[in-house]
Parts: structure tokens; C-alpha cells; sequence
């Protein structure tokens, strides 16, 4: 379970615009929806240790990660997390399987990861030689790779065809459920998670 009670200024073009978020995450997925510019990708990172909260605290299982008060600031390493990034954020230089061997060494595991993935057959492929719908699995894959607890997925899905999505999505259910994960899932379409969010945050 992660906890989240933070404060955030926001670097609004006009007026102060202040991210104020409160609110516990169990196991299972939450969907996170709100108009663009509203603080999800903001969110997304200062759990992750990317962006720092003004004030206020962030904890993982009673585990302190972020507290203004008592000067805690774990590190992105140390916080163990799985980041899906909007942009992807793949290495350029890197085939789908060094993506994955670079976050583990589990062989097993990554050959399960590349079939669920679909991508089983672009293993040497580099990012360049892929579609944007491979690329984004890939990018879902790594952040799988380190059988994280808890997963940070900025609009996963947004590449993908109805189909292709409707599949990953019932295997990324049995695998959650398999890592006993959190996982927050940022989609402007909050249709697109129905089927697999037990709980949701609006960010107005
Ligand atoms: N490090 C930061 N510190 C303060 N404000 C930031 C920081 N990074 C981004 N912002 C601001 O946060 C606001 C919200 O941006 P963010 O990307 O979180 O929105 P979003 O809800 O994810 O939007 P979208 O749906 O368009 O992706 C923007 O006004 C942006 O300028």
C-alpha cells in the first residue's frame, strides 16, 4: 500500500496552480484521469522520486520514501518502482532483449515477458526497427523486468489497437495480481481501465 499526502506548485503558464494530493493505493490498479495539464504525469514522477513535493510525505508498505519534515528523500533506485514514461524513454543503442536483460537477469522471466508481450520474434530488433505499438510494449516489458511492487504507467496503452490492448491487459491482470503489485495507471480515457481498475483518482 502506498500512501500519498503531498503538495506541489505547479509551473503554470498563468495564475498558481497548487497539485494537492491525498489518498491511499492498495494492491490492484487505479486509474488516474484528469484534463491535461492537471498535475497526472506530475504525480506519477514525484512518487517515483523524479520531481519533489513541496511538502508532505510519501510511504510504501510503512516504509518512509519522501517526508518535508524529517528531510527523507529516498532515491528512483531506491524506491524499486516500474516506470512506463509517456515518450517510452527506450535506449536507442539497445535490442528488446538488452532492454530487459539490463533490468534483470532472470532468463525464465524475460522469455515469459517477451511472449506476453508479443514480441517474442523482434528480440534483436533495436527501438528504430520497431512500431510505436511495439515500442510501447517494450517500454511496458522493462518496467515488468524487475518484477516491480509497485508500477507507474503514464498512458500505457495509447499505441495500441483495441485488440492488442484487450490481450496485454488480461495478462498484465494475472501478472499484478501474480507480483502482489500496486499499479497506477495515468489514461485519459478512463474506459480504456474499467475492466481491469479496482479503484480511481480524479485530478481536477
Ligand atoms: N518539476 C516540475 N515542477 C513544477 N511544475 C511542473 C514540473 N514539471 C511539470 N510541471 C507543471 O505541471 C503541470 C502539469 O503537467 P503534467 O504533465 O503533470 O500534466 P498531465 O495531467 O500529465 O497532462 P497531460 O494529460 O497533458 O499529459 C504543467 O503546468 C507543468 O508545467
Amino acid at each position: 500500500m502506498i500512501a500519498v499526502d503531498i503538495e506541489k506548485k505547479l509551473k503554470a503558464y498563468s495564475g498558481q496552480q497548487v497539485l494537492k494530493i491525498k489518498k491511499e493505493f492498495g494492491t490492484g490498479v487505479t486509474g488516474i484521469t484528469g484534463p491535461s495539464g492537471a498535475g497526472k504525469t506530475t504525480l506519477l514522477k514525484m512518487i517515483a522520486g523524479l520531481i519533489v513535493p513541496d511538502t508532505g510525505s510519501i510511504s510504501f508498505n510503512n516504509v518512509s520514501w519522501f517526508n518535508s519534515s524529517l528531510k527523507i528523500n529516498l532515491s528512483p533506485q531506491q524506491r524499486h518502482i516500474g516506470f512506463v514514461f509517456q515518450d517510452y524513454a527506450l535506449f536507442p543503442n539497445m535490442t528488446v532483449r538488452q532492454h530487459l536483460e539490463y533490468a534483470s537477469t532472470d532468463a525464465g522471466w524475460i522469455n515469459r515477458l517477451l511472449k506476453l508481450g508479443g514480441l517474442e520474434d523482434f528480440a534483436t530488433h533495436k527501438p528504430d526497427y520497431l512500431s510505436g505499438g511495439q515500442q510501447q510494449r517494450l517500454a511496458i516489458l522493462r518496467a515488468l523486468a524487475i518484477k516491480p511492487k509497485l508500477l507507474l504507467m503514464d498512458e500505457p496503452f495509447s499505441a495500441l489497437d483495441s485488440k492488442t490492448k484487450a490481450g496485454l491487459i488480461t495478462h498484465l491482470q494475472k501478472l499484478f495480481t501474480e507480483l502482489g503489485a500496486t499499479a497506477l495507471i495515468v489514461s485519459h480515457n478512463p474506459k480504456e481501465i474499467d475492466g481491469i481498475s479496482t479503484d480511481s483518482l480524479e485530478i481536477k
